[in-house]
């Protein structure tokens, strides 16, 4: 890499921009923050005597608002330096034209029904077609369902590709992903040439994937086609998901050249299909075991020193997406440091108002970037290209630059060489009494592997960037029913806690090694779990003691009440800015406070009653997966952004006995008011306005219980159990 142009070598591949305005963010936090400890001040001041009603919920009240006020002070290290970067792809296409690195791409699926095949290959099919040298690259799918329908889909998808890719190539197509490209509308003229490429390269998309639609409701691969493929072959002894040997199958063989072709005799990335081994009694250590597997296995293969890692839904939403990451790689200066740069989790099923509130704006464009700013960008489990190195090592500031000459291992061996050697690595036995899973490899121990292997990179003295584009990268799906979303967060929730109560606490672990701002940036999501208590503690309390004519907040004449209306109104009002800067709508805004609200009353909840349970030894850690496919009915609702129950889980009938206790509290409150007048008003305005509030968010629950007939409505059943529940808690005796 002898530098041909020195003026030219001097120049940064990528450079890094502060956000401005944070001056004016720091005192109007100062000034939040002044009225926040005023309120602790209140209630420490006016705590009812022994014997008074109210004095236990009073002391309830202050442990919340000292949760709330810790928990923002944690939220502000995640905007106090606010960090973008741009990196140069022009200055790296000119100084490394020759010397790009090898790129190993890992795409995992771990279920053909939760995650159908037709999607699981638009991903694989979106990523071959980088802009980037095929010779180069290569992609694994890693399979923890070890089924044959997915690999029987891949293989569709190694042919289908030989015509993908030279046609998104020759005619820069974008989305590279076929459904979503043939899906968009389009607006060339049919006589054209490219209208008959068009429509001939569409007819072959449609027919693989009804073919490989047929063979998923059959549920199984027919004779005749097994026949073609020896591949087939590993499942002919009765394996099961749970329990089969290793299956590494390389699909395209870039070594061999003459066959690794398309149509236009280009060069087509490697394509693997790898299926760990699943054995009972082996803790399988869910995507991060596989992930480890997928490292090791392509060591032996191609090797490459630089990974893409994608979940299956994840497709790659700009063809030139390696060279941006890789700017920050090769930058001369700061990229030997750098261990991976990690993109935001953006979705492609998204609706105008965001009813999920899925697209965390904020979270994406600011929380995270802060986050960076302090030099601890989070590694987030899909998006996220990493050095090989950095996975397995310490930083090392004497090592060199070094790409070793990966394709070397390939060099005089066959397929079935390299699938011999490889298979091993993917056995279950392959780990014991190794460091993988600890020092090598993502962490196992949890269901948030991400979020804690970032932290340890970070601690091995690496130093991570975050990279937020303005054109999405990837894109994926976001869960679109109301039960998937919060049990999505139960378990990000949940294993995000018990990395706060292990070893890996931020705190602890990172003490010396990292910033202090990233180690509180790390707990905005370590804590979302106990978070939960306050916020029950808010939705309760205050309406159950309306009921009883106990006030718990200051009069509205009392000086006193002015921190708490400021506090509120100040965080309103920047959350609501922040969110209509970051893009979001009026009413995506207010979806997000609905959806933040019933995610830590419920999903919050029951991750740190569950965590709890495993510190004690009570159950083990599960991974629930995101089902990634709906019904057509249900999918008009979606569309329509009407909120979806349909079951009787218990998290929606704690969702509706809450809704039922505050609209219990609202009208008695209001009641009282009319019959006593203003002076009732004065004492319970903030706790009317609490229960008011959340009568507000959960207008949808109402209408889902006594308006709607859809099969997206809440039960009857449900309806009932948290209407008698409610009506319990409303008259219990208080304290
Ligand atoms: O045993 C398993 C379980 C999951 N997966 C894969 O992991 C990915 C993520 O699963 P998904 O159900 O889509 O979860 P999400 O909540 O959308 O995933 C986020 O959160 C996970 C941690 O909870 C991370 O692993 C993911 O990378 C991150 O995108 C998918 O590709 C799965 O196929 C496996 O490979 N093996
Ligand atoms: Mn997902």
């Amino acid at each position: 890499m002898a530098p041909s142009n020195e003026e030219k070598n001097d120049n940064p591949l990528f450079k890094t921009k502060t956000a401005r305005g944070r001056a004016l963010y720091k005192l109007f936090c100062s000034i939040v923050f002044v009225g926040i400890v005023l309120i602790w001040v209140y209630r420490l001041l006016h705590i009812p005597g022994a014997g008074v009603r109210g004095r236990y919920a009073w002391v309830g009240m202050f442990f919340a608002e000292v949760l709330f006020g810790l928990y923002w002070v944690l939220t502000q290290a995640a905007r106090w330096r606010i960090v973008y970067r741009y990196p140069f792809k022009d200055r790296l296409l000119c100084r490394h034209v020759d010397s790009l690195p090898n790129v190993d791409i890992f795409v995992c699926t771990a279920d053909p029904t939760l995650e159908p095949p037709s999607l699981v290959i638009n991903t694989v099919l979106s990523v071959m077609s980088y802009n980037y040298p095929p010779d180069k690259l290569g992609v694994y799918l890693s399979d923890d369902g070890c089924s044959e329908l997915t690999l029987y889909a891949l293989i569709e998808a190694s042919d289908f590709s030989k015509h993908w890719i030279p046609f998104c190539k020759k005619h820069k197509i974008e989305p590279r992903a076929p459904e979503i490209y043939f899906a968009r509308k389009n607006d060339f003229s049919y006589e054209s040439d490219f209208a008959q490429e068009w429509t001939s390269v569409k007819n072959m998309y449609e027919d693989m994937k009804s073919r490989i639609d047929t063979v998923r409701v059959n549920g199984r691969v027919s004779k005749e086609i097994k026949e073609k493929h020896e591949g087939f072959l590993e499942w002919d002894s009765g394996i099961t998901k749970q329990d089969h040997q290793s299956i590494v199958q390389i699909l395209i063989d870039r070594s061999n050249s003459s066959k690794a072709v398309d149509v236009d005799g280009n060069k087509l990335p490697m394509l693997v299909y790898l299926s760990r081994e699943k054995k009972p009694g082996w803790p399988h250590n869910f995507k991060a075991g596989s992930m480890n597997a997928l490292i090791r296995v392509s060591s032996e293969i191609s090797n490459a020193p630089i990974i893409l890692n994608l979940d299956c839904d994840m497709y790659s939403n700009d063809p030139d997406a390696i060279n941006d990451a890789l700017c920050f790689f090769l930058d001369e200066k700061r990229g030997r440091q750098i261990s991976y740069v990690q993109y935001p989790q953006r979705f492609s099923n998204f609706t105008k108002n965001d009813i999920y509130a899925n697209a965390a704006r904020a979270t994406f464009q600011n929380e995270l970037a802060g986050i960076d700013g302090f030099g601890g960008a989070l590694y987030i489990g899909t998006g996220c290209f990493h050095r090989r190195e950095s996975l397995s090592g310490k930083y090392n500031e004497n090592r060199r630059l070094e790409w070793n000459d990966a394709d070397d291992k390939m060099k005089g061996k066959t397929v079935k060489d390299l699938e011999t050697a490889a298979k091993p690595l993917a056995d279950c036995s392959y780990e014991k009494g190794t460091q993988w899973g600890k020092e090598m490899g993502l962490v196992y121990g949890g269901s948030v592997e991400d979020i804690v292997t970032g932290l340890t990179i970070q601690c091995r003295g690496w130093k991570p960037v975050y990279y937020n584009p303005s054109k999405n990268a990837f894109q994926g799906i976001g869960p679109t029913n109301l039960e998937v979303a919060l049990v999505q967060f139960k378990r990000w929730c949940e294993g995000m806690f018990q990395i706060f109560c292990s070893k890996y606490c931020p705190f602890v672990y990172g003490r010396g090694k990292i910033k202090l701002g990233a180690q509180m940036g790390y707990c905005v999501y370590l804590l979302w779990a106990p978070l939960s208590l306050p916020t029950l503690c808010y939705v309760v309390v205050p309406a159950v003691y309306l009921l009883r004519d106990v006030p718990l907040f200051p009069e509205v004449s009392s000086l006193w009440f002015v921190p708490f209306a400021f506090v509120f109104a100040a965080r309103t009002i920047y959350s609501l800015t922040e969110g209509l800067m970051c893009g979001d709508t009026l009413r995506g805004w207010w979806n997000l406070q609905r959806m933040t609200l019933f995610r830590r009353m419920t999903s919050f909840f029951f991750a740190f009653v569950d965590t709890m349970y495993k510190l004690l030894g009570l159950s083990e850690t599960s991974f629930d997966l995101t089902d990634k496919v709906m019904d057509d009915e249900a999918r008009g609702r979606y569309e329509d952004e009407i909120i979806e129950f349909g079951s009787s889980s218990v998290v929606f009938v704690m969702i509706a006995t809450f809704a039922f206790v505050n609209l219990f509290g609202l009208g008695y409150g209001i009641k009282k008011v009319w019959f006593v007048g203003s002076e009732a008003l004065a004492r319970f305005a903030a706790q009317m306005g609490v229960c008011g509030l959340v009568v507000m968010v959960s207008l949808p629950v109402y209408g889902a219980m006594f308006l709607r007939r859809d099969k997206g409505r809440i039960p009857f059943s449900a309806v009932f159990k948290s209407f008698v529940i409610a009506s319990i808690v409303c008259f219990i005796p208080v304290y």
